[in-house]
């Protein structure tokens, strides 16, 4: 089966700019809804009755900004990893496509996404070892890494470029099929909404809007089990574990196979949002980069 319409080429420079608008939008969308997944699940007494009472308690009191704290270190994160993904799965259709007027195939469109994944862990793996090294220690006493760099530093002083990239083989297990079934879902749907005798470049916002919440959804319901032990593996101590199995092996005895979908429920809730509006900013930047540089 082939893609029909949608592989029409895209510069690399305009996807790389175009997937750095994705990503912002994606953290604007998204990074409410972590703040209140993070505060649920790191109360200690019992504040929050749920999710709209965690929401309003906190706009509340500390107004709707509240809700965008700490937002910095992510949005330094999220935007070049996303311009990386769109970057990425460009190049890989380009690779895969072998004369630009055939399109591209289901399978290919997968294997372009696993393609940017593999692009996208160089920047994710130490990205997310500081980031969940850092939130954790947001609940223990003693605050040992002041910040994204501090953080950073001492890994790196301690053990080595090793350390800042511990975890890499669980995020290429995470990131690699389930970037795959992102941009797959992403171009299926938009085949399949794209009504009879119009052209999938003119697809309406709330087609755009669908089709990327449900690859953002897709995407989280088989990344999430690796997610889980990723999470796991990067900030346990280190030794403690003796592989990646081991990891695998102590959650399921400790926790049985509901472990690996752990948070799953806040984790829907905003992937949907959080992604509808990263293609939404992808493509809304692609028109506008076309209009005012069509030759680029
Ligand atoms: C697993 C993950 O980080 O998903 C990204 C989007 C999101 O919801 O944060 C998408 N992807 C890794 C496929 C680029």
């Amino acid at each position: 089966m082939t893609a029909v319409e949608s592989d029409r080429r895209v510069s690399p420079l305009k996807n790389f700019v175009a997937g750095g608008v994705g990503g912002v939008c994606l953290l604007f969308v998204g990074h409410p809804l972590d703040t209140i997944k993070v505060r649920l699940q790191t109360q200690h007494t019992a504040l929050y009755r749920g999710t709209y009472d965690c929401f309003r308690k906190t706009v509340y009191k500390e107004g709707i900004f509240g809700l965008y704290k700490g937002m910095g270190a992510p949005l330094a994160g999220v935007t070049p990893m996303m311009a990386m993904n769109f970057f990425g799965f460009g190049l890989g259709k380009e690779f895969l496509q072998s004369d630009p007027t055939t399109p591209l195939t289901y399978a290919q469109i997968y294997l372009a996404g696993m393609l940017a994944g593999v692009f996208t862990t160089v920047i994710v793996a130490p990205g997310e070892r500081i980031k969940c090294l850092l939130q954790i220690q947001s609940s223990a006493r003693h605050m040992k890494y002041a910040g994204p760099v501090d953080c950073a530093l001492r890994l790196y002083k301690q053990q080595g470029l090793c350390s800042v990239y511990k975890g890499t083989v669980l995020t290429l297990i995470r990131d690699v099929p389930s970037n795959g079934l992102y941009f797959l879902t992403y171009e299926y749907l938009k085949n399949v909404l794209t009504p009879e005798g119009e052209s999938v470049h003119q697809l309406s916002t709330w087609r755009i809007l669908l089709a990327g919440g449900t690859a953002g959804v897709l995407n989280w319901l088989i990344a999430l089990p690796a997610d889980v032990l990723k999470s796991k593996y990067q900030t346990d101590a280190d030794g403690r574990f003796q592989g990646l199995r081991d990891v695998l092996r102590t959650l399921l005895q400790k926790e049985g196979p509901r472990g690996l979908y752990k948070g799953l429920s806040a984790v829907m809730l905003r992937a949907f949002p959080a992604n509808a509006a990263c293609f939404l900013g992808y493509e809304v930047a692609l028109k506008c980069f076309n209009y005012v540089a069509p030759d680029l």
